[in-house]
């Protein structure tokens, strides 16, 4: 139950990750590059995620980390509001796109200020002085999940360009990038599109502005001839502009199998099933856990695909619940966090986590010695 954080190893991946490193590396070696397609990946794993999202084909790329395509996303929308200084954010956005933020706006040295608001506050603060919005569309601790269509309609009408991290979106609700109108969204792939750690983060530029989109990471993948090494930069044409440096291969083989379990996934259904899945752990916690409240909302339509609890001893909580089989996450202060992943989890995983959980906590299990040091890693 902590798809939420790293999906699960899909079947088919281990059988092509030994395709890839024994058929193509082993055997190709540096023909890899055209024989077996590797230069392409970027953009065509970028296209088979694009039509999850809503994204026209060619809007969409892979690579690098999310914190570099936040950067990315943000550097590029700057640059298309160039008289305003504001960036605006929430603080239930993960800290990395924050730090993302304050670093590039340190480097620009031109004045911008980084304005953080309540979730709930965002709306009242789209003003005329703010130059970008940049939202996570679900809150990685409580599930909260933003108006997507609300706000950005409000921002665009108010003349701010707005980027969406769909870390927690991707693989985990309906998401339509097109309909939207926003001009960036960016995510990562280990999450609930099952990619593995480390896999590759994705960008989306609205495809009337990629042309005019001026890279602030201009690598070499990204220049329009990069074979032609010339000493230069000029922009790739499309999205290949949002391209920096080697893509990393093996991670792309990996995706690119667990994206073929998505083939004929109706989002619609699974989200239906997610919300059948964490309604029955919420009720069933509830009533068995009285000791715990809910830190999600309430209503399912306002929340992701992830529900989370405040826990006194949160921390021993979840080591308990993890040594008895049952992988969620904790997120400090104190919230114990767990995901829902209807394609591979059912209602009989649901209750026998909460059965283990009600344990737990009711013979105060989590009082073991062993469940209280922490580790650098939660
Ligand atoms: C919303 C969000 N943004 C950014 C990140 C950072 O991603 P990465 O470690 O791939 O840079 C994460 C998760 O780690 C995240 O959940
Ligand atoms: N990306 C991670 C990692 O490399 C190590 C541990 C956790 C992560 C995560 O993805 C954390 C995650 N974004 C979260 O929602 O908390």
């Amino acid at each position: 139950m902590d798809g939420n954080s790293l999906g699960p190893l899909p079947k088919s991946v281990p059988t092509r990750l030994s395709q890839t490193v024994h058929d193509e590396w082993g055997a190709m070696l540096i023909k890899g590059w055209n024989d077996a397609g590797w230069m392409d990946m970027p953009t065509r794993l970028g296209d088979r995620i694009g039509a999850m999202l809503g994204c026209a084909n060619g809007s969409v790329v892979l690579g690098d980390t999310l914190s570099i395509k936040v950067y990315q996303a943000l550097a590029a929308a700057l640059n298309l509001n160039p008289d305003r200084r504001v960036v605006l954010s929430d603080n239930g956005n993960f800290p990395s796109d924050l730090y993302m933020a304050q670093g590039l706006l340190n480097t620009l040295n031109r004045g911008h200020e980084l304005r953080v608001v309540d979730p709930d506050k965002v709306l009242e603060h789209i003003t005329s002085d703010v130059a970008v919005l940049m939202l996570t569309h679900i809150d990685y601790r409580s599930g909260r999940m933003h108006d997507m269509m609300a706000l950005t309609k409000a921002a665009q009408d108010s003349g701010v360009v707005v980027i969406w991290d769909l870390a927690h979106s991707a693989g985990a609700v309906p998401v339509d990038m097109g309909a939207s109108g926003a001009e960036f969204a960016v995510g990562c792939t280990y999450k609930y599109l099952n990619g593995g750690p480390g896999a590759p983060a994705f960008i989306y530029v609205r495809p009337d502005l990629i042309d005019r989109i001026d890279p602030s990471l201009s690598g070499w993948l990204g220049h329009d001839a990069p074979f032609a090494f010339e000493l230069g930069y000029r922009p790739a044409g499309g999205i290949d502009r949002m391209r920096v440096g080697t893509p990393p291969i093996l991670q792309m083989a990996a995706l690119d199998a667990a994206l073929d379990v998505w083939e004929g996934v109706s989002m619609d259904e699974l989200r239906n099933n997610s919300i059948a899945l964490s309604e029955r752990f919420i009720s069933g916690v509830e009533q068995h856990c009285p000791t715990l409240t809910l830190a999600s909302p309430r209503d399912p339509q306002l929340r992701g695909s992830q529900v989370s609890f405040q826990c006194e001893n949160g921390y021993a909580v979840m080591q308990a619940l993890i040594h008895h089989g049952v992988i969620g996450d904790f997120r400090a202060p104190d919230l114990i966090r767990f995901g829902f992943t209807p394609l591979y989890l059912d209602s009989g995983d649901i209750d026998q986590a909460v059965d283990i959980l009600a344990r737990i906590m009711r013979d105060d299990l989590w009082q073991d010695a062993k469940f209280q040091t922490r580790s650098a890693v939660t």
